[in-house]
């Protein structure tokens, strides 16, 4: 009787489209029965419940929820669903964490278990599909990031004379920049700064990775460094690119981003890939690293476990990594300071007070500046512009909460939730940097370390202290220098689109000089001269943080089946490095500094 109503009623639609109706009734029923089934099992083998969820349609599961801002409609979920819900996005179950208990929970605790990544079609298109970000957890994965932690540190924050370099790089593109914006507001004009920011922070991360910078004018170089915003929809948390794979097979927008996204990754990669053949050819055996390009060549030299081809692709992952989630930062941190001028002068008045106007800030001030990092700490809190991490997923089966979460499910985990927890943050929606100030005016440390941006456990960042370093650097620089204003005729409402990187809508602001640039000047003259002066000093005291990276293999060794082989080899290894460390002064390290 039914079917028979059904055919009366598909007799009046035309062909195709009754096709597809009962195509999609069909899929809906089947789906419906494969629910009540799953439902059926779990109740007779008496199994821990899954996390409870919206109801999920049939192909698209939830997809059409998550809207223009998931981070927001995860948060909405978790108040009906609690911290920890599931979901459905195409075919991929996922399981959502929202609240710093249950993330801590699944990242810390059970770390190793939440460590995977999901097999996404975007994923394998990034870095040559051997990313480390986006690749899956296992032990040749654990002995890749240790080896990339410890160079990333070894190039920035592992020893003073690293820091200096590093701030040497800064100060030249801070002054570019500043130069850049001044121009850009002569005559009282407004900028959209977005571009060069994007090229000031890639400039610094060029140089440590590559040994080079561009000029702010060079076109290959923006190609390369202005994709960031495709390259985040693909592949942030609910991206459909991921969720509808089979859209791409119709001419649709997902099929644009897919094709876009396969292209910028194809530059992107292809652009690092010349680097390394470059230096593979030139990094003669026994010379000091250069630059950190160099310091994985001869890592994987030495130390084969490390494979040859992974290092384009995790130096890939380290220059993509930095210059987007800087730059953003960056375009933040003016936001914020055009939009609160009071906190923007309390900034100035705090640095004046403490670094002078003779000098510029540098590394060793940042102590003494805790305004100033308040600031910091509270842009990151309030714009949360890492709102999910990175996709993970599950390793093996296990329970969060007391819910089961089976293998090979997907994690989004939600930062945002964290950041404007009102159980944990007072009017978390509003921006007020003195939150993180104790009544003695001194940073509150255990407050900074609840932002969680960076994320937690296995899946740590590790570019944290290079980012804290390096935001801080240009933050207390750029409000020493110059005075920024916004645009009257923007709407101050602070708009933004969505991806792993939330990025404000574009915007324009006027920046002049709060004196000269002067000092700039003279400190980019002087850091040149220290750098030639310290060239010999500055390759030695590189070798002494890169022979910690030789300890953290050594300790992967360790635990290996092949560990007394490896540690023989190691031990070679270290004594090898000593003396070619002594030889290596004598190279130059050809690092540009010029603006
Ligand atoms: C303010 C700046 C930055 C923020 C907010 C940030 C945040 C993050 C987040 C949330 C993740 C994902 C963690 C997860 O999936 O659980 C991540 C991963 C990663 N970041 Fe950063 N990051 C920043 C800067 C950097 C820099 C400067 C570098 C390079 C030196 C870097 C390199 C990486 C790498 C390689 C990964 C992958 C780690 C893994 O999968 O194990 N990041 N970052």
């Amino acid at each position: 009787m039914a079917l028979e109503r059904l055919g009366e009623a598909l007799r009046g639609i035309p062909p195709l489209q009754s096709s597809l109706l009962l195509l999609l009734c069909l899929l809906a029923a089947i789906h419906l029965g494969k629910l009540v089934l799953q439902h059926q099992q779990r109740r007779r083998q008496g199994q821990r419940q899954a996390p409870p969820g919206p109801f999920p349609w049939p192909l698209i599961g939830n997809a059409a929820q998550l809207g223009s801002a998931p981070h927001l409609s995860f948060a909405r979920l978790a108040s009906t669903y609690g911290a920890v819900f599931q979901l459905r996005l195409g075919r991929w179950p996922v399981v959502v964490l929202n609240g710093e208990r249950a993330i801590r929970q699944a990242l810390v605790r059970q770390g190793a278990a939440f460590a995977g990544r999901p097999p996404f079609p975007s994923f394998q298109l990034v870095s040559g599909g051997l990313s480390l970000a986006f690749g899956g957890y296992s032990e040749l994965w654990k002995l890749h990031r240790r080896a990339a932690h410890a160079t990333v540190r070894a190039f920035s924050t592992g020893s003073p004379a690293t820091r200096r370099l590093l701030e040497r790089h800064l100060v030249g593109e801070a002054r570019a920049l500043v130069a850049l914006l001044v121009r850009g507001s002569a005559g009282g004009a407004f900028l959209d700064p977005s571009r060069v920011l994007v090229v000031a922070v890639a400039n610094v991360m060029s140089a440590l990775c590559f040994g080079r910078r561009y000029s702010h004018g060079d076109g290959e170089f923006l190609r390369i460094v202005g994709r960031n915003e495709q390259f985040g929809r693909a592949v942030g948390a609910g991206s459909l690119v991921d969720a509808l794979p089979w859209l791409q097979r119709f001419p649709s927008p997902i099929r644009a981003a897919y094709r876009a996204f396969r292209d910028l990754n194809r530059d992107f990669y292809g652009f690092v890939r010349g680097k390394f053949l470059q230096h593979q050819r030139s990094l003669r055996p026994g010379a000091a690293p250069r630059d950190m390009m160099d310091a994985f060549i001869r890592l994987q030299r030495e130390q084969p476990r490390l494979q040859l081809e992974h290092v384009p692709a995790t130096v890939t992952d380290i220059f993509g990594a930095s210059q987007d989630t800087l730059s953003t930062a960056l375009q933040w941190l003016l936001i914020f300071l055009i939009r609160y001028p009071k906190v923007q002068a309390k900034m100035q008045e705090e640095v004046d007070r403490i670094v002078g106007r003779d000098r510029l800030p540098c590394v060793e001030d940042q102590p003494h500046l805790p305004y100033i990092m308040a600031f910091l700490y509270e842009s990151m809190r309030f714009s949360s512009f890492v709102p999910v991490t990175i996709p993970h997923a599950t390793t093996t089966n296990t329970f969060i909460m007391g819910y089961l979460i089976p293998k090979d499910t997907v994690i989004f985990v939600n930062q945002w939730s964290v950041n404007h927890d009102p159980a944990k943050w007072s009017n978390p929606e509003d921006f007020d940097p003195t939150r993180f100030l104790d009544e003695n005016g001194f940073i509150n440390k255990d407050l900074t370390s609840s932002v969680m941006i960076f994320s937690l456990g296995k899946r740590r960042c590790i570019g944290e202290e290079l980012s804290k370093v390096q935001l801080f650097l240009f933050t207390s620089i750029l409000v020493h220098q110059c005075n920024f204003t916004a645009n009257p005729n923007e709407d101050p409402k602070m708009d933004f689109t969505y991806g792993l990187t939330i990025k404000p809508k574009p915007f324009t602001l006027n920046v002049t000089l709060r004196d000269t640039m002067d000092l700039l000047d003279q400190a980019v003259q002087r850091l040149q001269a220290e750098k030639a002066a310290s060239e010999n000093s500055y390759v030695l005291a590189l070798d002494s943080p890169f022979f910690s990276n030789i300890r953290l293999l050594k300790s992967s060794a360790c635990r290996s089946a092949q560990g007394l082989a490896h540690l023989a080899r190691l031990r070679y290894y270290s004594k090898t490095r000593r003396s070619s460390a002594i030889r290596g002064s004598k190279n130059k390290t050809k690092v540009g500094l010029g603006v």
